[in-house]
């Protein structure tokens, strides 16, 4: 007699073809529309079944927190990515990396470096200077808002993670990172590169017809070797001369010996900062022009009060932010209004695992629809709406959930960069309100809510007018920059 031990259903959701499974129900972008879609269907936990694996979608919060972070120990690792992953590199780095001793030492070293809000406030006056930079490219050419965003965003990256101050015009550690970031987008996406959907394909030699990726692949690790050793070699010289900043390569590497493979850890760290941290950054501070586009009362509220607290005749800093309620409200709404990372970071499951009755197989992925958690009008009211005062407690209510606990992801594989992000992004709209009036272009025609697809997503294109408050803003912009060094504890 043979007893099989029956194993318990998947989460439900569409119905699965057989052989096919639910190929012919995935969308084929802005993937957090259909989950959410499923979430009602469904429940907060649904999954679907791609190519034989089982994608388990979590469309709550609270359920990712008792799946991710309670069970963390068996939900941090990553899916395997044949083209981006495997054979450009990718894996290296700390968002890809598999989970063990490799993983675990890079997150070892991020917070050493700065993984508090103590350790970030050592980079606080590297912040301000970075963003002074921006107002004054933004005075000078506020036509060219988004790329003045991506350089500040990358300005203050590099520094953190090399001690190197980017350059004015192009600078060529930032164009390598933002050709190298753009491959990663390419390469790691399933429907770009055959071998990502069929990765037994990854074995064929770059002769073989059709294996042309292979010669793609090899052109692109190229790339990501140059932006992984370029800025580390420069903070070697630099140390060498005795004229490095403090950065999070100069502290794990200053004095010490360390072997082949610390250096290569450490090495792939900090470049794994700039991949993780420049395109996040850049998505969620134009998410914040647009917004102030969108409601002028709010920016109105927002200079109000710094008008209050800062007064007219400085640049506010982070030494203010305790006195600047609604504007660290503002600065949570642009985090919870636009999800930069949507469907965040797929985890992987590395042991059979039931929860709630529900069967999620070792090897299946699970997908967060951090859109929806920062949209469910459960948890939000008036969701779609830019509303700092909802984070503010008043009349006896309440504020709602800080988008904080989602926007980041969960358990073992949160971003690192979190108080990072926080800090640039208080810190840009602070600095920008006090000094510029944000509207609405004449020309610029309608402007929605539409977002990007991808990983990483944009808010989409418009255009607006950036104008100095008044002669006092313009001369405080044109003042001198703090030239403060880092100093890191
Ligand atoms: C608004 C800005 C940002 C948002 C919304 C954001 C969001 C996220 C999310 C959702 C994840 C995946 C978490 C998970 O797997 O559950 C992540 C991972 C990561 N983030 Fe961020 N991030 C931002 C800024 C940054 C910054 C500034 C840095 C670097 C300094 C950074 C570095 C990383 C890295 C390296 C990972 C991979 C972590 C791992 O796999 O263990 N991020 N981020």
């Amino acid at each position: 007699l043979i007893t099989r031990r029956s194993t318990p259903p998947p989460p439900p959701g569409p119905r699965r073809l057989p052989l096919l499974g639910n190929i012919l129900d995935m969308p084929s972008e802005k993937e957090w529309i259909k989950f959410s879609e499923w979430g009602q269907t469904y429940g907060d936990i649904s999954s679907v079944s791609v190519f034989g694996q089982q994608m388990t979608i979590i469309n709550s919060a609270q359920v990712a927190m008792d799946i991710l972070d309670k069970k963390s120990s068996i939900y941090s690792d990553r899916p395997v990515v044949p083209m981006g992953g495997e054979l450009v590199g990718w894996k290296n780095t700390l968002a890809l990396t598999p989970y063990g001793e490799r993983f675990r030492n890079y997150r070892r070293l991020a917070h050493s470096v700065f993984g508090s809000r103590s350790s970030m406030a050592g980079f606080e006056p590297l912040e301000e200077t970075e963003t002074h930079r921006f107002l004054k490219r933004l005075v000078s050419t506020p036509d060219g808002l988004q790329d003045h965003i991506r350089k500040a965003a990358g300005a203050i990256i590099l520094r953190i993670s090399h001690g190197y101050q980017v350059q004015e015009g192009a600078d060529p550690f930032v164009t390598l990172a933002d050709i190298a970031t753009e491959q990663f987008s390419l390469s790691s996406s399933p429907g770009g590169f055959l071998v990502n959907l069929i990765p037994p394909l990854r074995h064929l030699p770059s002769w073989f017809p059709g294996a042309d990726f292979q010669k793609t692949a090899k052109a692109w690790a190229e790339t990501l070797c140059q932006m992984v050793e370029q800025p580390f070699q420069f903070v070697k010289q630099e140390i060498a001369a005795g004229s490095a900043e403090k950065s999070l390569v100069s502290i794990l590497l200053d004095g010490k010996t360390l072997s082949p493979n610390e250096e290569f850890d450490v090495k792939w760290l900090s470049a794994s900062l700039y991949s993780g941290g420049a395109d996040t950054t850049v998505a969620a501070i134009y998410a914040f022009f647009k917004a102030m586009v969108l409601y002028p009362d709010v920016q109105k509220k927002a200079q109000q009060e710094i008008d209050a607290v800062v007064g007219n005749d400085r640049l506010p800093g982070f030494s203010d932010k305790h006195q600047l309620p609604y504007i660290t409200a503002l600065a949570l709404e642009v985090l919870r209004w636009h999800s930069v990372a949507p469907t965040g970071v797929p985890h992987r499951v590395t042991e059979d695992d039931v929860h709630e009755g529900w069967f999620l197989p070792k090897g299946s992925l699970v997908i967060t629809n951090i859109w929806k958690m920062a949209h469910d009008p459960r948890v939000y009211s008036n969701p779609m709406v830019f509303e700092p005062d909802r984070f503010i407690a008043k009349d006896g209510k309440k504020p709602e959930l800080d988008p904080r606990d989602l926007a980041f992801g969960f358990g073992r594989r949160i971003c690192p960069g979190r108080d990072l992000a926080d800090a640039s992004i208080f810190i840009t709209c602070v600095m920008t309100l006090a000094v510029f009036n944000i509207s609405k272009h004449p020309d610029g025609g309608e402007i929605n809510m539409e977002q990007t697809t991808g990983t990483i997503s944009h808010p989409s294109t418009f255009k607006c007018l950036v104008q100095p408050r008044s002669k006092k803003a313009l001369e405080i912009i044109q003042g001198d920059v703090r030239l403060d060094a880092c100093t890191v504890a």
